[in-house]
């Protein structure tokens, strides 16, 4: 081992050899709605990552460049030593320094065999899973890998069919906790788009390729803020949905072989997952909406055209990526200026407008959005890799401020926003079909309203859900109340029959044998039923104060009337309550076309 290599993490990680399931461990959150502050302000969370060597670097002998302290905060470049032959101008008087930087954490992802070795699960747990929580609570997020070609930024979000990255770990922890959602009252609806950005255009990386290229425009609404038109969002709803569309995004992703990858990502890959949570409440008919929306992007590799020896295409491919990265450098060189001034804007404008991606990514980076940035390293690349560290460096000055996203509605509101929004339909509709002869604006136009119409229908479907939901925690409430109800009618029936038999013991007073009357029936005599005593009747009269037969009835049959009448209250009470929550399904039933539930599912 190089005496300078890294020392150890003290919070080790277990490596994991295989990954049969993403999910090795307990969860440590409660999902649900929690109560997150409304607004948050915080810096950008940057953390590095150095990988293992490749092939090519232990054909090279190639030393290792990188340490990480032992709690994993300092990551430190080393100069290359004196006479590397990776590093020849050392020997030319070329000054390479020893470098530090701190980072939110530095992951030791090189070798194995070390105890404090970084897996894919333990950054993914470590690092990740605290924006699915964000996710949760109503907060945009974005992660976003940088770093040069080749350093592992592919691998670190969406890994491999064995080691699964950041962006499949997200969506299957994603849809256990929506599958293990404990309240009736909550439902969940996920639609998930994936793009790219390739030589500054926009390609659908759900829709199969196709040629000509077709590339998607970028819009800038008020309401909806910068969105790609056009754009597939696809409902999921299961894990097994979203591993069926990475596999068909990643097909359509445009990679080529480099001098430093194999399958070198030539374009932006953006990842997104919207994430709607609704919640009713049974008493006041109102639903709570979070939204949160989720970045997941694998930015192409900066690269020197020297390292990669491109040309032709893939040297234009290189220059339109470096070109969209220093952009991107710039911007973030901007926000972390403002970030130090503690969120008071600066002059300077921030030039999110310059590329594509950093125009797509204006929110992310320095908006309503908890941003986290994943420097990748390769270990033994001294130029690239201190360009790197100073990139995070810089990033991890910006502040961002997060705020909760939700609304809460009515159930007039949500019909009433349904309504309002088939009347803006039907108004495009007619200028869509006016604007026949205006062909661009007509284009323009026919696009809104297929916008606004899937948005529609989107809404629909989620009153539908709501409506769901309703039948789902009334039919809860339902069974909670059952063994209640149970208990009720036992007591009821414990009284009548005990009302009855009092009945039975005054008309038939139960007659209890003399001494005399014992000991005939001892010796066998026949008794005189109809003779005196064996009345516990006539003995009960001589008692003082007992009352007659008659009053003893009388009493009796009154609190056993009472008590049933009490009883009968509660039962009619709580019927009322079920026929109540049922009319206001059935409304719901009708207003969204549900088939009835059968009567006896309640
Ligand atoms: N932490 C790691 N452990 C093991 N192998 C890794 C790791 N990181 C990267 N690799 C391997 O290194 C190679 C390059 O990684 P990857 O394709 O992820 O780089 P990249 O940064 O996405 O490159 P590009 O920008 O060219 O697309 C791949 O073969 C990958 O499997």
């Amino acid at each position: 081992m190089d005496s300078r290599m890294y020392r150890g993490l003290a919070n080790g990680y277990e490596s994991t050899a295989s990954a049969p399931s993403l999910r090795a461990a307990e969860p440590s959150y409660s999902y649900g709605m929690s109560s997150p502050t409304s607004e948050d302000s915080a810096n950008v969370k940057v953390v590095v990552r150095v990988r293992k060597f490749l092939k090519r670097e232990t054909d090279r002998n190639a030393k290792c460049l990188v340490e990480m302290d032992a709690n994993g905060k300092q990551t430190t470049l080393k100069a290359p030593l004196e006479g590397d032959p990776a590093y020849p101008k050392t020997s030319k008087g070329k000054v390479y320094e020893d470098r530090s930087f701190n980072f939110d954490h530095s992951y030791w992802s090189h070798n194995e065999e070390d105890p404090h070795f970084a897996s894919q699960e333990a950054v993914y747990k470590s690092f990740a899973e605290e924006f699915l929580d964000h996710n949760f609570d109503g907060y945009h997020t974005c992660i976003f890998a940088y770093g040069q070609t080749g350093s592992g930024k592919s691998y670190t979000m969406m890994g491999t069919a064995e080691q699964p990255g950041l962006i499949p770990r997200t969506c299957e922890e994603l849809f256990f906790r929506i599958e293990n959602e404990p309240s009736p009252n909550t439902n969940y609806h996920v639609h998930v788009s994936y793009f790219e950005v390739y030589n500054e255009h926009v390609r659908d990386l759900l829709v199969p390729r196709s040629s000509p290229d077709l590339f998607l425009k970028i819009r800038d609404s008020k309401s909806d803020g910068v969105f790609v038109q056009g754009l597939t969002e696809t409902a999921i709803k299961s894990y097994a949905d979203v591993e069926r569309l990475l596999r068909e995004g990643d097909t359509n992703r445009t990679t080529a072989q480099t001098k430093m990858n194999d399958t070198s990502s030539r374009s932006h890959a953006v990842f997104t997952i919207q994430l709607k949570q609704i919640t009713h409440s049974l008493l006041s008919d109102e639903t709570v909406e979070r939204t949160a929306r989720m970045r997941l992007v694998d930015l192409a590799g900066s690269e020197r055209a020297k390292s990669t020896e491109a040309t032709g295409a893939r040297l234009k491919e290189g220059g339109q990526i470096n070109k969209s990265l220093s952009t991107l450098g710039r911007v973030i060189a901007a926000l972390a200026e403002a970030g130090q001034k503690m969120g008071r804007r600066t002059k300077e404008r921030v030039p999110y407008r310059d590329s594509v991606l950093t125009w797509l990514l204006k929110d992310s980076l320095g908006g309503n959005s908890k941003t986290a940035m994943v420097a990748c390293i390769a270990p033994s690349d001294y130029e690239e890799t201190l360009s790197t560290l100073r990139y995070a460096d810089q990033a991890k000055r910006i502040r961002t401020r997060a705020t909760v996203n939700e609304d809460s509605l009515s159930a007039a509101e949500r019909d009433a926003q349904i309504k309002q929004m088939a009347k803006e339909i039907e108004l495009l509709q007619r200028s869509a079909m006016a604007a026949s002869t205006r062909k661009r604006e007509e284009a323009d136009e026919l696009e809104e309203y297929q916008r606004q119409v899937a948005q529609m229908n989107r809404l629909m479907e989620e009153s539908r859900s709501v409506s769901e939901a309703k039948i789902k925690a009334l039919q809860a409430e339902v069974e909670e109340l059952r063994p209640l109800n149970a208990t009720l009618q036992m007591e009821m029936d414990a009284i009548k029959r005990h009302l009855r038999l009092a009945t039975e013991e005054i008309k038939n007073p139960i007659k209890i044998p003399s001494a005399a009357e014992l000991e005939a029936i001892a010796n066998g005599v026949p008794l005189d039923k109809s003779g005196p005593g064996f009345n516990i009747a006539e003995d009960a009269h001589s008692e003082e104060g007992y009352g007659s037969a008659e009053e003893q009835y009388d009493d009796t049959e009154e609190i056993g009337a009472k008590l049933a009448a009490l009883l009968q209250e509660q039962a009619e009470e709580f019927l009322k309550e079920v026929g109540h929550f049922r009319r206001k399904i059935n409304d719901d039933h009708q207003r969204f076309g549900i088939s009835m539930v059968a009567e006896d599912e309640y």
